[in-house]
């Protein structure tokens, strides 16, 4: 069996590959609570691991080391790279971009052999635009819907409320009437915005054709304003089965 990782900046999404396809999958704030969730369920049966991380070298070395102790697996960790799976990194720099940017977008290229615009949305959000020819542009970075509450609490002192109320009060995009309602729905109107926008920019770089690819913890709630666009929840996965291939596989 494979184990998987997306390593982001607030969650390390696993899942476990069998040879049928995907067998379990799961969220994990940090390695420890990863290594527990595994050893209940999978204690001997793990193979090999392959991983993307957007953490410090050091936490995805630590990560890595403890997966081995613990299952005797090794660790293959996805690396930049200027081409991959016909798309070639635009950025200037190619090791600055970040990995599960990069594989998200391998990824969309991969199932759409065409122009796309893939978003990201996690605790930042990120865009990225490929050509039709595998060409990527570059892409935008702004902050997520964690980022965005968590600023107007810490720099304020009367912007308070609590999850139930954040849940409640996110649906409507009517002008909200309590403090969790205008800062929810404020934050979601302004991820519409950027959303949008990249939409327009993305007909104006890639063709009017080009696939709209949705991802990220927060691709659920974009997607009601693009009813276009594919929400494909392991994009990253998909990108990192290309970036590290593994015995049998192609
Ligand atoms: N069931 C869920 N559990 C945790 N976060 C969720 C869930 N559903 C949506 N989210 C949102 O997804 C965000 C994290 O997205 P994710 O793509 O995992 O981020 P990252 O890759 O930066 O770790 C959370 O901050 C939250 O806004
Ligand atoms: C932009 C990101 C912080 C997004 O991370 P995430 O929200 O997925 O945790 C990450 O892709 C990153 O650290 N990128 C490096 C900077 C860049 O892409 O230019
Ligand atoms: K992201």
């Amino acid at each position: 069996m494979i184990l998987e990782l997306d390593c982001g900046n607030s969650f390390i999404k696993w899942r476990v590959l069998a040879a049928g396809g995907s067998l379990a999958s799961g969220v994990a704030d940090n390695g420890e609570e990863l290594v527990r969730a595994l050893a209940d369920r999978f204690s001997r049966q793990l193979s090999v691991c392959r991983l993307v991380s957007v953490r410090a070298d050091d936490e995805t070395r630590l990560l890595c080391a403890a997966l081995t102790e613990r299952f005797n697996i090794d660790c293959q960790v996805a690396v930049p790279a200027q081409v991959l799976g016909g798309v070639h990194n635009g950025y200037e720099d190619y090791q600055r971009l970040g990995l599960d940017r990069w594989l998200a977008v391998v990824g969309a290229y991969s199932l759409e052999q065409g122009a796309c615009l893939v978003v990201d949305l996690g605790t930042a959000i990120t865009s990225d635009f490929v050509d039709g020819g595998g060409a990527h542009l570059g892409g935008f970075i702004c902050p997520g819907m964690p980022l965005m509450r968590s600023q107007l609490l810490t720099h304020t002192r009367r912007i308070r409320y609590d999850n139930a109320a954040a849940q409640q009060a996110g649906d409507s995009l009517v002008p909200g009437r309590s403090t969790a309602e205008a800062v929810e729905r404020g934050c979601r109107l302004m991820l519409r915005g950027f959303v949008n926008t990249q939409l327009e920019l993305a007909r104006q770089q890639c063709g009017a054709d080009v696939a709209v690819f949705l991802t990220g913890g927060d691709a659920a709630m974009a997607a009601e304003w693009v009813p276009a666009a594919r929400v494909v929840p392991d994009l990253v996965f998909i990108g990192l089965a290309i970036a590290c291939p593994l015995g049998g596989e192609s």
